[in-house]
């Protein structure tokens, strides 16, 4: 029985492309204060893993985020508590400014305070999200261009941004979150988000993080998946 510190408990989870198994009964719990490295080769798997735990693609088993089912849940709230965030989020449509009024007019419709209240929430998410994305380099101006004109790097930047900046993922699956961007600012942004993890103010608890780089995977991890063959397996990291 999962513990209380258990944010997902996920239990024989199987994934069917196009009547190809991709994954097959996979079993495993996160718990607060994990940052779960997924690694494996391309075309493994990894980003269906993520995808299945988002709710964002149809799989057979079972997923409890906090002991309650997504469907339990509600679909779009279990969605902001344990976030996607995409390997090419340019292939969003409209501007990353459009993006975070939809993603904050969607939290807000939770708040049941008066409109000034909720239009506070929707500035200081704004707020947060573009002085985040700002730290990490990005320029305020490119939040009001089309996410279709912007290079990699600036969109993965903005779209982490947003994800922390809604403050509402308690888990947040990162599809190779640095994948586009320079050494440099690559850490910049890993010590931000295992940062957030380690903080006790902050809502993220834990993350799921896919990475090619076995550096980057050593520097962030606190356990690591391997996906390989359909199987996602637990490598045990030898006491010192
Ligand atoms: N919608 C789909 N229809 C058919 N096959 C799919 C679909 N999505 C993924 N696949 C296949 O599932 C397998 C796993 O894909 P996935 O994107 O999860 O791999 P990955 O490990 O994340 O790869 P990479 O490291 O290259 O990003 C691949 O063979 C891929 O072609």
């Amino acid at each position: 029985m999962a513990d209380t510190d258990t944010l997902l408990d996920v239990q024989g989870l199987s994934c069917v492309k196009d009547g190809q198994p991709i994954l097959s009964d996979v079993s495993f719990v996160v718990n607060e204060g994990d940052v779960c490295v997924v690694q494996g080769k391309s075309g493994s798997g990894k980003s269906t893993l993520l995808k299945c735990l988002a709710h964002l693609t149809l799989y057979d088993g079972d997923i409890h985020y906090r002991g309650r089912t997504p469907k339990n849940i509600g679909i779009p709230q279990y969605r902001t508590r344990v976030l996607y965030v995409p390997q090419r989020p340019s292939l969003l449509p409209g501007t990353p400014h459009e993006f975070l009024q939809a993603i904050g007019s969607f939290s807000a419709r939770k708040l049941s305070g008066t409109k000034k209240a909720v239009a506070q929430a929707q500035s200081d998410l704004e707020e947060r999200a573009k002085g985040l994305a700002k730290a990490w380099g990005v320029d305020n101006g490119l939040w009001y261009r089309d996410w279709s004109s912007l290079s990699g790097g600036e969109s993965q930047r903005i779209a982490l941004a947003a994800g922390l900046g809604c403050d509402a993922a308690e888990v947040l699956l990162l599809d190779e979150p640095t994948s586009a961007l320079d050494a440099e600012t690559s850490l910049l942004v890993e010590k931000s988000l295992t940062g957030e993890v380690k903080s006790e103010e902050a809502e993220v608890k834990a993350i799921i993080w896919i990475t090619h780089s076995e550096e980057q995977g050593g520097r962030v991890g606190t356990r690591f998946l391997q996906v390989q063959g359909g199987i996602c397996s637990e490598e045990r990291l030898p006491d010192v």
